[in-house]
C-alpha cells in the first residue's frame, strides 16, 4: 500500500506553482463532447486521477484524446456511444457532467447514477429536473439513469435551482447550448469553474452570459466546434499551499493563485492572523506574526462563501491555534472523517452536528492516519507538516483524484515529505 511518510516541524518557504483546477477541466474535457468539429485544445490541464479517467471516459464514447504534458487534444465529432462504461462512472462522481453534452448532442444518454461518497449522500435529482425541464424524459433501471430528449432536441426553459449546485449547473447549461430558444438558470451556481467551463463554451461556439452571476441565460445555437482554452488556475490546490505556508516557514509565494477566487480563505487566515500579499500572477503568505495563529469561527457555503473543500485544511490549521475555533460545514452532511484522523495526532476536536468544536493544541504528535476522502488527505499531509516526529498517511488515491505532485511540490518548499510506492492493495484502489 503506497504512503506518505511525512517528518514534521521543518519550516515551509520559497515558491510553489499552482496548477489547472480540477473542477474546471473535468466538465470542460465533458464539454468536448459537444464539438461536431474541429479539434479543441485544452492547456494547464494537471494530472490527475481524476483527469486520467474523465479522459477514459470520452475516449471510450469514441471521443479521440491525446495528452502531451499539461496539453490535451481532443477531437469529439466521431461519437460512437452514448453509455458510458458503468466502471468509469462509478470511479467519479464527476462523470455524471457527461449527460448534459450527450443529451443535447445525440437526445439521448444512459449513466450509472454516480451514488453517493464518504462525504455525503449526493444526489442528481436537480441535474435531472433541469433535464425534464428542457423536455427530456428521464427513467431510472438497474442503477443507470437513461435520457431521451424529444425529437426535434431539448428546448430552452427557465429553470429555478433548489440548491445552487455546482455539477447540475454544468449539465444544464452543457444541455441548454444546443435546445432551441432561451435557457434560464435561476439561483445558478456562482463558482470560477462554472465560469471557466461557459466560456470554454463560448469559445466553441455556445452563447452564454451571467456565468458567475446567480442568473444563467443561454441562447442554443445549431451546432458547436472545437476551440482553444486555458484552464484556470486550481484555487483549492491554491488554498491548501496557503494554509500550510500560513502555519509554518519564513513565507510561501503560491504562484498563479488568484486572489479574486479565493476571498473567503484568505480572510478567514487573514482573521486568525496569517499575513498576505497579492502579487501579479500569484500571493505571498506568511505565518502569524506572533507566530501561531488564532482561533476563528469559520462555516462553508456556495461560492463565494468559504468552500467545503478547503474546510478539512482549515481545520487541521486551528487545531493548533490559539483559543477555541469553530468550523461548521453546512455543504456536505458527512464530511469531518478527518476529524477521527486528526485526534490520532493529539488534535482536540469534538464534532457537534454540524460543526467541529476544535480547542487549540501547542502541538501534534505524528501517528499513522488514513486520508478518507481528498482534501481529508490534504489536511493530513498539512497535520504531519507540521506535527512533531514522523507521520504516515495511508488512502493514497484519494489525494491522488485531485492533487498533482503535491509532494515534490511541499519537497521544494523544504518539507520532509516523501511517497513509498509498495504494489496496490485490493481496498486501496476502491472509488471516491
Ligand atoms: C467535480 C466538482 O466540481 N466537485 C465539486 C462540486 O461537487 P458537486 O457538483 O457534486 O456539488 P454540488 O454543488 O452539486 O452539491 C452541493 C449540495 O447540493 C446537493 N445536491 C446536488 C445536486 C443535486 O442534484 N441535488 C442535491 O441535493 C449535494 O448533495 C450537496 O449537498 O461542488 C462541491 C461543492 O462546492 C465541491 O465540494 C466539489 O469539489
Ligand atoms: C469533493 C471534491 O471533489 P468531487 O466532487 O470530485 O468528489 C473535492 O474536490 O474536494
Amino acid at each position: 500500500m503506497p504512503k506518505l511518510v511525512i517528518d514534521g516541524g521543518y519550516p515551509l518557504s520559497g515558491s510553489v506553482r499552482i496548477g489547472g483546477a480540477k473542477n474546471a477541466v473535468l466538465p470542460i474535457l465533458a464539454a468536448s463532447l459537444l464539438a461536431e468539429s474541429g479539434v479543441s485544445q485544452i492547456e494547464d490541464v494537471p494530472h490527475l486521477l481524476d483527469v486520467r479517467n474523465m479522459i477514459e471516459v470520452i475516449a471510450s464514447l469514441g471521443a479521440r484524446v491525446e495528452r502531451r504534458g499539461t496539453t490535451v487534444r481532443i477531437q469529439a465529432s466521431h461519437i460512437h456511444s452514448v453509455e458510458p462504461p458503468q466502471d468509469l462512472v462509478r470511479r467519479m462522481r464527476a462523470s455524471f457532467v457527461v449527460a448534459g453534452p450527450l443529451l443535447a448532442r445525440f437526445k439521448e444518454a444512459s449513466i450509472s447514477l454516480p451514488g453517493g461518497c464518504k462525504i455525503g449522500n449526493r444526489p442528481v435529482d436537480l441535474h435531472i429536473k433541469g433535464f425534464e425541464a428542457m423536455g427530456a424524459t428521464a427513467h431510472t433501471e438497474n442503477g443507470f439513469v437513461h435520457l431521451q430528449a424529444p425529437r426535434e432536441g431539448l428546448r430552452g426553459a427557465r429553470i429555478y435551482l433548489d440548491i445552487p449546485s455546482v455539477g447540475a449547473t454544468q449539465n444544464i447549461m452543457m444541455a441548454a447550448v444546443l435546445a432551441k430558444g432561451q435557457t434560464i438558470i435561476e439561483n445558478a451556481a456562482k463558482e470560477p469553474e462554472n465560469v471557466d467551463l461557459a466560456n470554454y463554451l463560448n469559445a466553441m461556439g455556445a452563447r452564454v452570459r451571467g456565468a458567475g452571476t446567480d442568473m444563467i441565460r443561454i441562447d442554443g445555437v445549431d451546432s458547436l466546434h472545437g476551440a482553444v482554452h486555458t484552464v484556470i488556475p486550481d484555487r483549492i490546490e491554491a488554498g491548501t499551499f496557503l494554509v500550510a505556508g500560513a502555519l509554518l516557514g519564513t513565507g510561501v509565494y503560491v504562484e498563479n493563485a488568484v486572489s479574486q477566487h479565493m476571498m473567503s480563505v484568505i480572510a478567514k487566515l487573514e482573521e486568525a492572523g496569517a499575513r498576505f500579499e497579492d502579487k501579479v500572477d500569484g500571493i505571498q503568505v506568511w505565518p502569524a506574526e506572533r507566530g501561531r495563529l488564532s482561533s476563528i469561527d469559520v462555516k462553508t457555503h456556495f461560492y463565494p462563501s468559504y468552500p467545503t473543500d478547503m474546510q478539512a485544511q482549515m481545520v487541521a490549521a486551528l487545531s493548533v491555534a490559539a483559543g477555541t475555533s469553530t468550523v461548521t460545514e453546512t455543504v456536505f452532511e458527512n464530511r469531518f472523517l478527518h476529524v477521527g484522523e486528526l485526534q490520532r495526532m493529539g488534535a482536540n476536536i469534538h464534532v457537534e452536528g454540524r460543526t467541529a468544536v476544535i480547542e487549540g493544541v501547542d502541538r501534534l504528535s505524528g501517528a499513522l492516519v488514513t486520508a478518507t476522502d481528498l482534501r481529508a488527505g490534504a489536511a493530513l499531509v498539512i497535520a504531519g507538516l507540521l506535527a512533531e516526529g514522523q507521520t504516515e498517511v495511508l488512502g493514497l488515491h484519494h489525494i491522488d483524484r485531485g492533487y498533482d505532485n503535491l509532494v515534490s511540490k511541499f519537497q521544494q518548499l523544504g518539507g520532509r515529505i516523501k511517497r513509498l510506492e509498495t504494489p496496490m492493495e485490493e481496498s486501496d484502489a476502491e472509488s471516491a
